[in-house]
């Protein structure tokens, strides 16, 4: 992640850099946004520029039959209204509507490109989110990284777009006036483009103040955005009530707006000051113009009607050429923060691929990790140490132990969800890190404790998207999710529902419903057998069942299972007791292992957790032959 953190910081777009340098990251900003927005929608740019340069004409000839028209009005004591006055006019108004109606119509255009552009970057974003290591989510930089190019993703590409049609429409007009100034006056021109250095240059340390703003308070803005999710939540709602916590919340969210507020403050305050002083350096230059412009009336060197052609031209040149420093803006703004998400694409995208040239995963002939040690980043103490865990072809297999005895982390790491610091973990004889990520977990169904609870309907909630789009509107449900479901013991429920299995779950939307605890559990679990995976993991599966539900699940586990291996995590050791094998973890190692009975003839840490626990429900003592 240090890596996105350098490709970032420190380019603000001065550095010392020449002016040499900087106008060739301003052509190649415009290039890599052409590209950019060309790979979105061919169709839509060319459709834009062509508009682009009917509107820089119709506004360069606006000049000239502004010339025309004011010089038939000074003609009109002599003359009268001629016809050719008539038709200038005519045609003045005409170029007039015809740029507004043009404007509208970019106006649309560019809306619609900047959301294709904007979609295509937001797609990126959810790729690499969605495939990088899990071990990625445990780092707080990487979530830092993420949150800003998610929102830069959101905004930043509709303003390359805008910023990019703007530097092209704004050239294309200037071209067009400056064309029909110098008809008018050859020094206009020249004048006019010296006029606009200052405030260029202000502008591009505006967006260096900018973007560096908004790194610095990505910080306070996750913090915010977690603080108001909290607030605003479905999940979370019941407990702020019942705690009382929302003054606290409303505190802490007060808190952290204000002091993002006091730097916000303080930041505007610059970008003023700076806008303050490009625009009076411009205004002095353009005063002088103006100036020149009536010394030369007076001298004669140049007549009415074209001089008053000349101010209309220079105000609609003065317009285009705030219009082009706004547009460089723009996409010298967009840029550092396309800089920032093309650095987090490219840091991330060697990770998503996996290894090449992956070898085929062999028919499965039991998993194991073996030796394995594991720390969080950022941890300071092994979460696994020397871990051996292994599951057989159509094995059971348990895993107990105290709460914080690293039994979920073991499970991820066979999942193939960390890779270990130490140690291997096997498919058969294979290391997975020789396999293909995406074939591996095909051939794993992992249910973790916190499983997501997708707000889509009860099919897809079991299928995932794999059976198919007619059935996720089916409220019979598909023959497979049901025979998952029944497995699962949730199959009526779930046909109880208003609309079966077609029916969404979650209050969020209209007509929807939501399950109980047990049930959402069971529907879980359904999730793990639906998936044809010879591998299943269950973390603690039955915490939520009630003792007939999980009665009911460990006694038909095995047939449900159909020979495919299962691990499962629990703290309930009346369900343990059958597994083939029992691992028993305690700080992060594996303390023991065996079956119940081999266990129990132990008398170590399995037999006295086993007989705290038996001592709940015999309370005037338990003995192995109690029911
Ligand atoms: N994301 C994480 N980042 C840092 N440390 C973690 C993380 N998840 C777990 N740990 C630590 O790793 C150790 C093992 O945690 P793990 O979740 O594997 O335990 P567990 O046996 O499954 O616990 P429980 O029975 O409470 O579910 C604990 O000390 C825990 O604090």
């Amino acid at each position: 992640m240090s890596g996105v953190r350098s490709a970032t910081s420190g380019r603000d777009g001065h550095g010392g850099r020449s002016s040499t340098s900087r106008g060739r990251r301003v052509v190649e900003l415009v290039r890599r946004s052409t590209r950019l927005v060309w790979s979105c929608s061919p169709r839509l740019f060319v459709a834009l520029v062509a508009l682009q340069i009917v509107a820089a004409a119709s506004l360069g000839a606006q000049v000239l039959v502004v010339a025309q028209v004011l010089e038939r009005i000074l003609d009109l004591t002599e003359a009268g209204v001629t016809p050719g006055l008539v038709w200038s006019v005519a045609a003045l108004a005409g170029l007039m509507a015809l740029g507004a109606l043009i404007a509208v119509a970019q106006g649309s255009v560019r809306r619609l490109l900047g959301e294709l552009v904007a979609r295509s970057m937001n797609e990126k974003v959810q790729d690499v989110a969605t495939t990088v290591p899990l071990r990625n989510f445990e780092d707080p930089e990487f979530f830092e990284n993420l949150q800003r190019v998610r929102q830069s993703a959101m905004t930043r590409p509709f303003q390359v777009t805008q910023g990019l049609f703007t530097v092209i429409g704004t050239v294309a007009s200037s071209v067009a006036v400056g064309a029909a100034l110098v008809a008018l006056y050859p020094w206009l021109l020249p004048l006019l483009a010296v006029g606009a250095v200052p405030v260029l240059l202000t502008s591009r340390r505006e967006s260096a103040l900018e973007f560096r703003f908004t790194v610095a308070q990505t910080t306070n803005q996750r913090e915010r955005t977690y603080v108001n999710y909290v607030q605003t939540n479905r999940d979370e709602a019941k407990e702020i009530r019942a705690f009382q916590v929302s003054p606290w919340l409303r505190d802490r969210y007060r808190a952290l707006y204000d002091s993002y507020l006091e730097a916000l403050r303080k930041h505007l305050g610059r970008r003023l000051r700076l806008a303050t002083l490009g625009q009076v350096l411009s205004g002095v230059v353009l005063v002088g113009t103006l100036l020149l412009l009536v010394v030369l009336i007076a001298n004669g060197e140049v007549g009415v009607a074209d001089a008053g052609a000349a101010i209309v031209g220079i105000r609609a040149l003065q317009g285009q050429i705030q219009g082009l420093v706004g547009g460089v803006q723009q996409i010298h703004e967009s840029g550092l923060y396309l800089d920032d998400l093309e650095a987090f694409f490219r840091h991330h995208a060697d990770e998503a691929t996996g290894p090449a040239g992956a070898d085929d995963l062999p028919p499965f002939d039991g998993a194991r990790i073996e030796k394995v040690s594991f720390r969080y980043p950022g941890s300071g103490t092994e979460a696994l140490q020397d871990v051996t865990i292994e599951v057989g072809r159509g094995e059971v297999v348990a895993v107990v132990g105290e709460n914080g005895s690293g039994k979920t982390t073991a499970a991820k790491v066979l999942a193939g969800l960390y890779e270990p610091d130490a140690g291997d973990v096997l498919w058969g004889e294979t290391p997975y890190a020789k396999l293909s990520q995406d074939d591996l977990r095909s051939r794993v169904a992992v249910i973790f404790q916190d499983f997501v609870r997708y707000a889509f309907s009860a099919t897809e909630n079991i299928a995932l998207d794999r059976a198919g789009i007619d059935a996720r509107q089916d409220p019979a449900g598909r023959e497979d999710v049901r025979a998952a479901a029944r497995a699962a013991d949730i199959d009526g429920a779930l046909s109880r529902l208003p609309h079966g299995y077609a029916t969404r779950l979650s209050r969020m939307f209209d007509d929807s419903a939501d399950l109980s605890g047990g049930q959402w559990q069971r529907l879980a679990i359904a999730r793990a057998f639906y998936r044809d995976a010879d591998l299943v993991i269950l973390d603690e599966p039955s915490a939520a069942l009630d003792p007939r539900a999980e009665h009911d699940l460990f006694s038909s586990l095995r047939t449900t299972l159909r020979g495919r291996s299962a691990l499962f995590i629990s703290h309930r050791f009346a369900t343990v007791r059958g597994a083939d094998r029992i691992y028993v973890m305690d700080s992060g190692r594996v303390v023991e292992s065996g079956t119940h009975t081999e266990l129990m003839a132990r008398r170590g840490l399995y037999a006295e957790l086993f007989e705290l626990q038996a001592g709940a429900y015999f309370p005037d003592g338990w003995s192995s032959s109690a029911p």
